[in-house]
C-alpha cells in the first residue's frame, strides 16, 4: 500500500473514531465497515480501512492488455458486486488477486502488510482468501459432512487425514456452516445428489469451513433457480460483514438484491462506480454493457 494511501487511510479512521461513525465509503467508493479493530499477530491487518487493495495493475497475454492499471479497494466487511461485458478481465483480476496470474506491474495488498504478489497460490488461500469458481466442484461420492470434513484437512498430509479427527471447535464451525448453507437436512446426502443450487451452496460451505476473511465468488447464481437465487441472496448478505465478499455477477436483480457498491470494470480497469442504480444511469455502462 503506498505511504500516501496508508495515511489517507489512517487519517479516516481518526475522524470515525472521533465521530463515531462507521460506514462511509472509501475512496474507491467501497463502504468501509468495522475496521477499527487493531491489528494482531496472524490477523489480516485492516486498521487501515482495505482488506483488499489494488494499485495500477497490468497484466498482457501476448500483448492484449487484459487488466490496465486496474485499481479498486475493498473494505472488510463489504459485499462488493462486480459486472462488465465478456472479457473485461474480471476473471483474470481474480487470477491475480489468489496467485494464479501474476501481473506484469502494480500493487496488489491483503490488509495493509501483506504483499499478495509474494506469495503462492496455495499461500493465498491459507492466508484467508477462498475463490469459487463457477462450476461447483464439490464430491459428489461423498457426502455433504463428508465434503465439509475434507475442506479442514485440504493442507494436511495423507496420513495425518487418515488420522484426523474433528475437535469440538470443528465440530461445532461444521454444524454452524451446515446451518448457513441450508443443508443441516442433508447431512447424510451424497453431493452428487444434489440440486446444481445445493452444490453451490455446499462449495461455499467448504470455503467457510476454512474461516476465510475474503470470498471471491465468480458468477454464483449461474443456471440457478429463482428460489436457490434468492437464498444465495440471503446467504450472501448473512456471510457480509464477517466475510468480506467479492462477487461477480451478471444477474442483475441478484446483484440488486445484495449490492451496496457495484464496480464497473471494462477493457480491464473500472470504468464506473456506486450504487447500481448510478453506474445503471451511467451513459458509458449503458454503452458497454447494460445497453446490450
Ligand atoms: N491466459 C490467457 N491467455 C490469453 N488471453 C487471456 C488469458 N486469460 C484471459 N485472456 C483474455 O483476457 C481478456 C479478459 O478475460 P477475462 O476472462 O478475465 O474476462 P471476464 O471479464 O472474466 O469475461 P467473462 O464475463 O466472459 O467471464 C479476454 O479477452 C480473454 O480472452
Amino acid at each position: 500500500m503506498t505511504p500516501d494511501l496508508m495515511d489517507a487511510g489512517a487519517e479516516r479512521l481518526a475522524r470515525h473514531e472521533h465521530d463515531g461513525m462507521p460506514g462511509e465509503r472509501t475512496e474507491s467508493g467501497g463502504r468501509a465497515a468495522g475496521y477499527g479493530r487493531p491489528a494482531t499477530p496472524g490477523e489480516v491487518d485492516v486498521t487501515h480501512g482495505r482488506i483488499l487493495y489494488l494499485e495500477d495493475v497490468s497484466v498482457s497475454f501476448d500483448g492484449f492488455k487484459a487488466i490496465n492499471k486496474l485499481s479498486l479497494d475493498i473494505a472488510p466487511g463489504e459485499l462488493r458486486c462486480v459486472i462488465g461485458p465478456n472479457g473485461a478481465g474480471k476473471t483474470t483480476m481474480m487470477d491475480i488477486i489468489t496467485g494464479k496470474t501474476r501481473p506484469d506491474e502494480g500493487t496488489v495488498y491483503f490488509g495493509s502488510t501483506i504483499d499478495l504478489l509474494r506469495h503462492k497460490e496455495a499461500e493465498i488461500a491459507q492466508l484467508g482468501i477462498g475463490r469459487k469458481f463457477q462450476k461447483p466442484t464439490v464430491f459428489e461420492q461423498l457426502t455433504v459432512f463428508e465434503n465439509l470434513e475434507l475442506a479442514l484437512k485440504t493442507d494436511k498430509g495423507v496420513k495425518a487425514s487418515m488420522l484426523f479427527s474433528l475437535d469440538s471447535e470443528q465440530s461445532d464451525r461444521l454444524a454452524e456452516v451446515l446451518h448457513t448453507i441450508h443443508l443441516a437436512d442433508s447431512v447424510s446426502r451424497m453431493a452428487g445428489n444434489l440440486s446444481h443450487g445445493q452444490k453451490q451452496w455446499l462449495e461455499i460451505g467448504m470455503l467457510l469451513m476454512q474461516d476465510p476473511k475474503l470470498l471471491l465468488l465468480d458468477e454464483p447464481v449461474a443456471g440457478m433457480t429463482d428460489e436457490e437465487t434468492a437464498r444465495t441472496a440471503e446467504l450472501f448478505l448473512h456471510l457480509k460483514g464477517k466475510h468480506s465478499l467479492m462477487v461477480v455477477e451478471h444477474d442483475m436483480s441478484f446483484v440488486r438484491t445484495i449490492s451496496e457498491i457495484v464496480t464497473v470494470l471494462c477493457d480491464g480497469s473500472v470504468l464506473a462506480q456506486g450504487t447500481l442504480d448510478e453506474v445503471q444511469a451511467d451513459e458509458r455502462v449503458i454503452e458497454v454493457y447494460l445497453g446490450r
